[in-house]
């Protein structure tokens, strides 16, 4: 029996890690359950995966779960309670699915407390990858990524050595706007921007795909991941996503990767790993597809990708910084405060102002951090 704890159990991850863990109770049980501000689904989950420990965004969350829940299940709340969420059960596995760099000490506490990571929250590895790759080694930890481009990659690679690999492929969806030309970006409204062609996820991703952000903050987490040096790492738009990222190997052999967009499946791979089990989804019919299309990424149409790749080359606080302005700028876009093509102006504004510190310990990251929400705030 694999014990699992989840952060960021009610958003989309959470809630379909939780479904591929209720399709196999004889192999997982849930040790701790971690949220924002969702109680009501929280408590439902709770009630229904008996985990040890239960973890709100707030004081006020927490006192309001800890009415509705039966007195054995502990309730925290606040970042020293997604630590304990993260570290002080007995899970095996910790699926990160937090949005945001908020997911980063407990990512951290999770390695020092020996855990295997399931990690979708790719944030955390914008925001200090050298530290969380560097403590991971120390602690034997296995980081497992769940990102489906990654998981792609991870099972692609299958543990081939370093000087067998030439370069990675990402692939884009191209997001909610591929077909549209800058100029037709001016207007679009938040609505549009959340509806993404091929996958249901969070808003803040979703808004992130459609900026191409998400596919920088996806290159700087194959870097850490993978090891892998910018210049060989190569981005392709796909707009199907069946394929979900290709390794080219020096004997040019492509080893790619595919299946329906549903993100059970890399989850499912996350959880069974090293083995595989059955996922509750639905088989992959290329014939019904027919064809599968691609196209070279558009630097000067995509900026924000341009900027992520400047910012992962230059390395130390310029991703904690790109990652954290994009934070606040995707919030005040769907807070109707900003326009879409205002995110990546904040991002190119907030970076313009930044002086990168190289090597930087937790504190100074989390300094950076903090200068960069400041900063993209007043934009
Ligand atoms: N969705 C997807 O398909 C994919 C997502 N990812 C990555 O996975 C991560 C999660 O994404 P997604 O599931 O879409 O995001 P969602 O917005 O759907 O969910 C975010 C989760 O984080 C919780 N949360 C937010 N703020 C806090 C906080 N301060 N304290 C505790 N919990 C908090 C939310 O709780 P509540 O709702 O209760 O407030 C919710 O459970 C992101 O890093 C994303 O980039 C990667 C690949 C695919
Ligand atoms: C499902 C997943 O992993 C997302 O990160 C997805 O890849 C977003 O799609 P695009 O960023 O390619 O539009
Ligand atoms: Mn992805």
């Amino acid at each position: 029996m694999k014990k699992i704890a989840v952060l960021g159990s009610t958003g989309s991850i959470g809630t379909q890690t939780l479904d591929v863990i209720e399709h196999a109770p004889e192999h997982y049980a849930v040790t701790a359950l971690a949220a924002g501000g969702n109680v009501g689904l929280l408590v439902e989950q709770a009630m229904r995966h008996r985990p040890r420990l239960v973890c709100l965004g707030t004081r006020e969350a927490a006192q309001e779960a800890a009415r509705l829940l039966p007195g054995h299940i502990r309730v925290v709340h606040g970042e020293e309670g997604l630590i304990e969420a993260a570290a002080a059960t007995e899970a095996d596995l910790v699926v990160t699915a937090l949005v945001g760099s908020i997911g980063l000490r407990s990512t951290l506490a999770a390695i020092d407390a020996g855990k295997t990571i399931g990690l979708a929250n790719k944030e955390t590895l914008v925001t200090a990858g050298h530290l969380v790759m560097a403590r991971a080694k120390a602690r034997n930890c296995t980081i497992l990524p769940i990102d489906s481009e990654h998981s792609a990659i991870f099972q692609c690679l299958a543990g081939a050595p370093a000087h067998e690999v030439n370069k990675l492929v990402l692939t884009a969806s191209g997001g909610s706007f591929r077909d549209r030309s800058r100029e037709q970006l001016r207007d679009v409204t938040v609505k549009e921007a959340l509806q993404h062609p091929n996958w249901a996820m969070g808003a803040k991703i979703t808004i992130d795909s459609a900026t191409m952000v998400n596919k920088g903050l996806e290159v700087i987490e194959a870097h850490w991941l993978f090891d892998m040096p910018y210049d060989r790492i190569e981005v392709l738009i796909h707009p199907q996503s069946i394929i979900h990222s290709m390794v080219e190997f020096v004997d040019y052999s492509c080893v790619a990767q595919l299946g329906n967009p549903d993100m059970r499946v890399p989850i499912g791979y996350a959880l069974a790993y090293p083995g595989r089990r059955p996922t509750p989804t639905s088989p992959l019919r290329l014939a019904e597809l027919g064809t599968l299309d691609f196209r070279e990424m558009d630097y000067e149409r995509y900026r924000c990708l341009a900027l992520a790749f400047a910012c992962g080359r230059q390395g130390g606080t310029a991703t904690t910084v790109f990652n954290a302005a994009n934070e606040v700028a995707v919030a005040r876009f769907l807070a109707g405060e900003l326009a879409f093509l205002d995110i990546e102006r904040v991002l190119e504004t907030v970076l313009e102002r930044h002086v990168p510190v190289a090597t930087p310990d937790l504190a100074t990251i989390e300094e950076a951090d903090a200068w960069a929400r400041n900063a993209a705030g007043g934009l």
